[in-house]
């Protein structure tokens, strides 16, 4: 049989051949089980060989998407943009000097090495905008632009870059070394038909014609760069097209030995792109690739696969397919390429790794091999910064310690302009005293404008364009009654039995949460009995329940602690808490403006015993009350050190009084007033909590879009069919259809991301849930 034939090759070490690897690429089932034992043990061979067995790598980067115009059009990208899509979206032409170094060092406090250069190919070829920015800054070139920013990053922070700029002619692959330690293009693919054929993915994208492409990976070779390239898996290519791509980049492996590490890219579609409605690469058809690169490349390739681009459940069967790189993984930065997907946190991955049986250690941009072998394959220019994070030993990255903090307010002058003060927000929070937040929390006019620019700028940079929602139902437990026994039907109170109606509703719509918030006047009891009813009902759906102030009166009346308090709940079905019932972490604003909410001490300890139960939650400031800025401030550092304490929030949601509240500024606008807020909430928190929501319900529909313009990226529930039981509250009634939340995204030019409560990638909604204007169609009983 010819899989076997092919098998036994590749276990000896023999070449194989094109049809080798199309028996390969074709396994399924057991077959695909025989070819990923053979895989697995030819990457072992080769790490003993390499002189570290069981190392699986990765880099730690930062990613600086420098420009989003190219001048092709591939058809499954959504980090591209027209020049009128950038001027709607408020985005540069290219990132000045200073975004890219805010965006180095904020990497580089958290000990990144690699700033990955992405960006679109020759977009001046196409986009006039382009050729005057860059005339207007002296540049030839984008690539010319590249190069500058490459070593203002290494001059600056001592971060190494790594660039990725498309299509390079051999005397710009020259120009450019001493700016890098390696580069990188992916091939994707040989097929001349998905670049030659109309309607296909490559079709008017000059850049991906498959013969330029693999002269830019020669030249790269005769030019002795580290290289990284690969296959894009799952873009319309066929199987005989897989197995070519790899040869071809086996033969140019042969020739040169240049290139340091094969990515295999399971395609992802994306919204708003040609390719929105094309299945995602399938999982056993992307594992026979990630294998077949193992067998076609040898023992001692490196192969790299994106673990963003995965689930963790499926990573064992990449481990089992021969990879032995994760490539680049950001601790500050979004994948600009794939957006919606998340980089896993690094301490997860390290564990996820782990158990699969590897050790997870950090590498440089440059791998070992060439490390080692500088003299050869790294301009001398770059040697001492290359050697600086090297281990001598492994070629491995350095152990480094955290780096200090550069800029301090002590150093800052006081008359430091605002627009300066919002830059250092950006770049190190850490470095701003009291007093400066307070000036950007009063911020106006153009001094706004910077503000809310340079928050939007650290939301892209961290958790990327993507806006998210959840699907949701509310619940308000203080309509809860006993029994059935009510004379009359009273249409705002309801019993534990229809609460199980109203979970299994829920799931039915496509609800991913239901959300339960209120005290509960019924007995204690009804606490747990409500998550049970909820979870035995709707097991699937995620109970998102019992603010501190429900859990105290929980404790209080079962005589628990705080503590066995959220874990009973916990344990009875509660997922996660809503941070919610404190308006600002202040007892005196709460006696003056909210008696009956319980002490702060209380709200602080209750949250700290969700978390410590494994329960995550939410934040929340109410503003425009009586509270100063200086008292809004000291409420979000207090939720900064709680999270670096606990970890356990997922989001921060700074919610204005209904009506116009008391302004902050006199005289500024309501929408101003909640630019600030938002553009100071996501810099103060950042690197602390990832996620700044806009609580739609409580806003105008002219608001929402600009406040996911000054540093927000989430929209929270979407409440559906608008009910909170009872009716009562300023939310009552309000619901935000998908199609609507769709519209704002896609007004902003972003992707929508059904979440789940913990932020996970929720599966989308059936569409038969909602009519066309997104209307409920079925009707609650
Ligand atoms: O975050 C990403 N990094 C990408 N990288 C970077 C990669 O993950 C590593 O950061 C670098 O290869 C350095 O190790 C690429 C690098 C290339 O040279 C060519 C293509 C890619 C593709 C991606 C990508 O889609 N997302
Ligand atoms: C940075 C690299 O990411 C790849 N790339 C571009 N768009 C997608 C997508 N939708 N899914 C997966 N990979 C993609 C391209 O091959 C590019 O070179
Ligand atoms: N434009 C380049 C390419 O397609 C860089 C990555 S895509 C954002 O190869
Ligand atoms: S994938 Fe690269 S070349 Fe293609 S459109 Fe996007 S940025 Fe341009």
């Amino acid at each position: 049989m010819s899989l076997d034939d092919a098998l036994s090759r590749a276990d000896a070490g023999d070449d194989l051949s094109r049809d080798d690897l199309v028996a390969v690429l074709s396994a399924r089932g057991p077959e695909l089980d025989a070819v990923l034992e053979v895989a697995g043990a030819l990457r072992d061979r080769g790490l003993r060989e390499a002189g570290r067995p069981g190392v699986f790598t990765y880099s730690r980067k930062v990613f600086v998407p420098i420009t989003t115009l190219c001048r092709d059009r591939c058809h499954y990208c959504v980090f591209v943009d027209t020049p009128g899509q950038l001027q709607r979206a408020g985005k540069p032409v290219f990132m000045s000097p200073e975004q890219v170094l805010a965006v180095a060092r904020a990497g580089q406090r958290q000990g990144c090495k690699e700033a990955l250069l992405t960006l679109g190919d020759r977009p001046e070829e196409r986009w006039p905008e382009a050729r005057r920015w860059l005339d207007e800054h002296g540049f030839a070139s984008t690539l010319d632009y590249v190069a500058y920013v490459a070593n203002l990053i290494t001059t600056e922070t001592g971060m190494l870059a790594h660039l990725n700029p498309g299509v390079m002619s051999a005397d710009e692959l020259q120009r450019l070394r001493p700016f890098g330690p390696s580069m990188g293009m992916m091939l994707e693919t040989t097929s001349r038909d998905l670049f030659e054929t109309p309607g296909q993915v490559h079709y008017g994208s000059p850049d991906k014609d498959p013969d330029l492409r693999l002269r830019v990976i020669e030249d790269a070779g005769i030019h002795r760069i580290p290289f990284t390239t690969g296959i894009l898996v799952g873009i319309g290519e066929t199987i005989t097209d897989r197995a070519e791509s790899l040869l071809a980049l086996r033969d140019a492996q042969r020739r040169y030995g240049h290139l340091q590490e094969i990515i295999v890219q399971n395609f992802r579609a994306k919204p708003g792109t040609a390719m929105r409605d094309a299945a995602d690469a399938d999982l056993e058809e992307y594992t026979a690739a990630v294998a077949a690169a193992r067998l076609a490349m040898g023992a001692n390739a490196r192969i790299q696969v994106p673990p963003n681009l995965s689930d963790p459940t499926e990573f064992a069967l990449l481990v089992r397919a021969g990879a032995d790189d994760w490539g680049g993984v950001s601790p500050v930065t979004a994948d600009h390429v794939n957006p919606e997907r998340p980089w896993p946190h690094l301490d997860d991955l390290a564990a996820r790794t782990a158990e699969l049986g590897f050790e997870l250690r950090e590498r440089l941009t440059a791998h070992p091999e060439y490390v080692h072998a500088a003299a050869t394959w790294i301009a001398p220019e770059l040697h001492a910064a290359v050697a600086a994070l090297a281990d001598p030993v492994s070629g491995l990255a350095a152990p480094t310690l955290a780096t200090p903090s550069t800029a301090s307010a002590a150093r800052r002058s006081r008359a430091s302009s605002v627009a300066a003060l919002a830059t250092d927000a950006a770049t190190d929070p850490a470095s701003l005293a009291d007093e400066d937040w307070a000036r950007l929390l009063t911020a106006t006019g153009a001094d706004l404008d910077a503000l809310t620019s340079a928050a939007d700028d650290v939301r892209r940079y961290t958790v990327g364009e993507a806006i998210s929602v959840v699907v949701n139902r509310n619940l308000t437990t203080t309509g809860l009654r006993a029994s059935v026994r009510v004379e009359g039907p009273d249409r705002d109170t309801f019993t534990l039995t229809e609460v199980a109606e109203i979970a299994r509703d829920a799931a039915d719509l496509g609800a991913s949460e239901l959300c339960v918030q209120g005290v509960i006047p019924t007995d204690a009891d009804a606490y747990l009995g409500l998550a049970r009813a909820v979870k035995d009902a709707a097991p699937t759906l995620h109970l998102h329940a019992f603010r501190p102030q429900d859990a105290w009166d929980f404790a209080t009346r079962s005589g628990l602690s705080i503590d066995e308090a959220y874990r009973a709940l916990r344990d009875a079905g509660v997922d996660t808490v809503p941070g919610t019932g404190v308006k600002v972490l202040d007892d005196g604003i709460r006696e003056r403006v909210a008696p009956t909410d319980i002490p702060i001490a209380d709200w602080l300890a209750a949250i700290r015993a969700a978390h410590a139960a494994g329960l995550r939650s939410t934040s929340v400031l109410f503003y425009g009350h009586v509270e100063s800025a200086a008292d809004r401030i000291s409420h979000l550092r207090t939720l900064r050190s709680l999270q670096l304490e606990t970890g356990g929030f997922t989001e921060f949601v700074p919610i204005p009084l209904p009506g116009f509240g008391v302004p902050l500024v006199e005289g500024r606008s309501p929408i101003d007033e909640h630019r600030a807020m938002v553009a100071v909430s996501r810099l103060l928190l950042s690197g602390a909590i990832a996620h700044i929501q806009v609580p739609w319900p409580r806003l105008d529909a002219a608001t929402i879009p600009v406040l996911l313009r000054s540093g927000a990226d989430d929209l929270g529930g979407t409440l559906l069919d608008g009910r909170i039981l009872p009716r009562a509250g300023v939310e009552h009634g309000r619901e935000l259809p998908l199609p609507e939340a769709e519209r704002i995204a896609r007004h902003l030019l972003r992707p929508l991301r059904q979440r789940t409560t913990d932020y996970r990638d929720a599966r989308p909604t059936p569409p038969r849930a909602h009519d066309a204007a997104g209307n409920r169609t079925r009707e609650m009983r």
